[in-house]
């Protein structure tokens, strides 16, 4: 399968409408692709804390609009990333979404994991609560969100529940770009899954984001690394690796249910 990661920038000087635009113009450049992924919250811009009220939108929103027309028209899959979701209750939440062919959702996870250093994110967003998996032609997939990379008990819960991709949409800052490169890759050799992580690029409110969007395959090995700046990468990949790969070297199977029960 042919999977496309957008890696773009959200400058400060672009506006929302803009950006949902220029984003619309490369989504469709993608045609052909069986996957189209874009970074977390880049319609909004992730560190532009002062607009998530105004720019937060529901599941009929403009972004999701656009990308589910687009999907539909190119008739692939695009994981949006996320967006800010203002919720029935009024909550906001870092939501991601995967859209199918015919535009609807088929994977829908609020980021559980909100982020507070040097970033208002834990403030003004309320955590998700589940950790779904979405059976897709390629196989199971999940998508979790940014600093949710940090934390291998999620992922150990997502192999438990069958995921053999994961989409990791993300606004990771350049000064941790170290940590980026070696999580998304551990975390594909933990637990034998492509790892299809998609950053921001370009400099948000001061603060320069990684770009150096990665794919890992189930056996730990790159097969593609964006530079800095806004730029898309284009890759084949084989789901039907995943089986493989665990089937030849068994890791998940002997690793254990319960640690916290074994005996001091
Ligand atoms: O964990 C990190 O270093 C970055 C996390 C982050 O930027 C985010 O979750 O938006």
């Amino acid at each position: 399968m042919e999977i496309s990661l957008i890696q773009l920038s959200s400058p400060d000087t672009e506006s929302q409408a803009q950006r949902i635009d220029r984003a619309e113009s490369l989504i469709r450049a993608q045609d052909g692709a069986d996957l189209i992924v874009l970074p977390e919250l880049w319609s909004a811009g992730y560190f532009h804390f002062d607009e998530y009220p105004d720019l937060a939108e529901d599941l009929h929103g403009p972004t999701v609009a656009m990308c589910s027309a687009v999907a539909r028209e190119l008739e692939t899959h695009v994981h949006l990333g996320s967006i800010v979701e203002r919720t029935d209750s009024g909550a906001l939440r870092n939501t991601s979404l995967l859209l199918g062919p015919d535009g609807a959702i088929v994977h829908r996870y609020s980021k559980i994991h909100v982020f507070g250093y040097q970033s208002l994110e834990a403030e003004l967003l309320t955590p998700g609560d589940s950790l779904p998996v979405a059976v897709t032609p390629f196989g199971t997939v999940a998508g979790i969100t940014c600093y949710d990379l940090r934390f291998p008990g999620l992922w150990s819960e997502l192999s438990t529940r069958g995921a053999g991709i994961v989409v990791v949409p993300a606004a990771w800052p350049a000064a941790r770009r170290e940590h980026w490169r070696l999580l998304t890759s551990a975390r594909a050799v933990e637990h034998q899954m492509f790892v299809l992580a998609c950053n921001a690029a370009g400099v948000q409110e001061g603060v320069e984001l990684g770009g150096t969007s990665r794919v890992v395959d189930p056996a730990g090995r790159l097969l593609a690394e964006a530079g800095p700046q806004e730029e898309i990468l284009r890759v084949t990949i084989d789901p039907s690796q995943v089986d493989t790969v665990r089937r030849e070297f068994p890791v998940i199977t002997d690793r254990l249910a319960d640690y916290a029960s074994l005996n001091h």
